[in-house]
């Protein structure tokens, strides 16, 4: 295994290209779990470098092509990273000597390519180092797809897509926000703490923090002093990691203490332990995933948060309940939920300024995809909504396939649900990184008209 940090670099990023399915998230954490060599600050420039180089590919991609006689398509995806992270280092981190940065490269092509490469990859970067600054990139009145697309470095399919809902400006705008190092943002966990408490007992790990203007138990920072999982705070379950717009969802939920309530794509549990904090322990909550590692770190994290009311379901949503009843349906009295979350998968396209490589990895063709498990997934759960209970859809989404065109499915499909109202238009709610300095989430709540009774027990 590479062994200091641009080579895990390149081996992190050269692993994305190959399989599209893992989340940056999962191949850090493989990656850096395993006892890893790398000094602290070796870690800090490896996931300055992982995510620079994602964040800002498809400029430095069109750098890449004005100085290389090869196509794009043509250079090996290992070598092109290489590139890429030669090219990073020169451009945005200034704390790296130019020199520093060509030579690094050329070695780590050394250990995989012939000659001839690493005197490309010499030779190209050294040009590049001289006259970056003076390369032309597209005309945005003749080409605005085409300069966006090299200038904020997206690809051009999105850019496309939100040049003809959005406008040249709005684009723009929503570009450089996705492009800005998103604040690490928390939530108080109410069982252990208040927000006062924890902005103090927080004072000496945090610089500055700011309360979340909208979710009532957020707080956001830049650069702690520490780890967040060394924190004391953190230790003690006083706080869960999570955007303000992801807080937003289950303030719409809205559960109350004493309900019955059924997390139905649960995940690690960010949102179980903010549904649990909101009933203030007390209720019943169902956290159900397809995946049963998920399901064994959610069962951590409520012993660390301090909750004691869930029950872990593992069930893949595609199975409809009735053939494979879970075991909640053994619940003394059980007759349906008075809430249920449905956190669907989707593209992750609202959370780019904190998983760039999802720029990289969706298409098209997954929007389409993703619109049809959730609407499935979304039929599959509706029965189990008592009459008069709630139903939230949400997806870190912003794109109309995901949003209002599953809604507006759903309720064609379901005459027994209306859109419920609470403090939002239509108690629908969408967030974007531009307008609201959050992430992109879409969330909706449907409420299941009183009289209806069609639910098999
Ligand atoms: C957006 S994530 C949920 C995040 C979680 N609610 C949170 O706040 O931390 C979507 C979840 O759906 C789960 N999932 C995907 N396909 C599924 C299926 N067929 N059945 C059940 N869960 C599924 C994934 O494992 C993933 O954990």
């Amino acid at each position: 295994m590479a062994n200091n940090a641009r080579q895990t670099a390149l081996f992190i990023l050269n692993t994305l290209d190959k399989k599209r399915t893992p989340l940056l998230d999962n191949i850090l954490e493989d990656v850096l779990d395993q006892d890893s060599p790398l000094s602290r600050r070796d870690r800090s420039l490896l996931y300055a470098l992982v995510y620079g180089v994602l964040r800002w590919r498809g400029s430095l991609d069109w750098i890449i092509g004005y100085f290389s006689k090869t196509r794009l398509n043509k250079i090996d995806h290992r070598v092109l990273n290489v590139l890429r992270i030669g090219l990073f280092q020169m451009i945005y981190l200034d704390r790296i000597p130019v020199s520093a940065a060509v030579n690094t490269s050329v070695e780590m092509t050394k250990s995989f390519a012939a000659p001839w490469v690493v005197r490309f990859v010499n030779a190209l970067l050294r040009n590049a180092a001289r006259r970056y600054k003076t390369v032309p990139f597209p005309n945005i009145d003749k080409n605005p797809v085409a300069a966006l697309a090299a200038a904020k470095s997206f690809p051009k399919w999105l850019i496309e897509r939100w040049l003809a809902r959005l406008g040249i400006e709005e684009t723009g705008k929503l570009c450089d926000a996705i492009n800005t190092i998103p604040p690490i943002t928390i939530r108080t966990n109410t069982l252990r703490s208040n927000r006062e408490q924890l902005i103090n007992a927080l004072e000496s790990d945090v610089e500055k923090m700011k309360p979340t203007p909208y979710a009532p138990d957020g707080l956001s920072f830049f650069n702690p002093k520490i780890l967040i999982s060394e924190m004391d705070t953190f230790k003690n379950g006083w706080f869960q990691v999570q955007d303000e717009a992801a807080q937003l969802v289950t303030c719409l939920l809205n559960p109350r203490a004493g309900d019955t309530v059924l997390d139905a794509c649960a995940g690690l549990g960010g949102k179980t332990g903010h549904i649990a904090q909101m009933m203030q322990n007390q209720g019943h909550i169902v956290s159900l995933d397809c995946e049963k590692k998920k399901l064994l770190r959610l069962r951590n994290e409520t012993e660390r948060l301090g909750i004691s009311i869930v029950e872990t379901c593992v069930h893949d949503l595609y199975e409809p309940f009735e053939k494979k009843k879970p075991s909640f349906f053994k619940i003394p009295g059980f007759c349906g939920f008075d809430r249920i979350l449905l956190d669907a998968p989707c593209s992750g396209l609202g959370v780019l300024r904190r998983n760039p490589d999802t720029k990289w990895s969706v298409s098209k063709k997954n929007l389409k995809r993703y619109k049809q498990k959730q609407i499935k997934f979304l039929n599959n759960v509706a029965p189990l909504v008592k009459p008069g209970g709630i139903l939230v859809y949400a997806v870190c989404s912003t794109e109309p396939e995901e949003n209002e065109a599953v809604a507006e499915a759903f309720l064609n499909q379901h005459p027994e649900f209306e859109t419920g109202k609470r403090k939002t238009e239509n108690g629908k709610r969408k967030t974007f990184p531009h307008l609201d300095n959050m992430d992109g989430f879409f969330s909706i709540r449907f409420k299941r008209v009183p009289d209806q009774t069609d639910f098999d027990r």
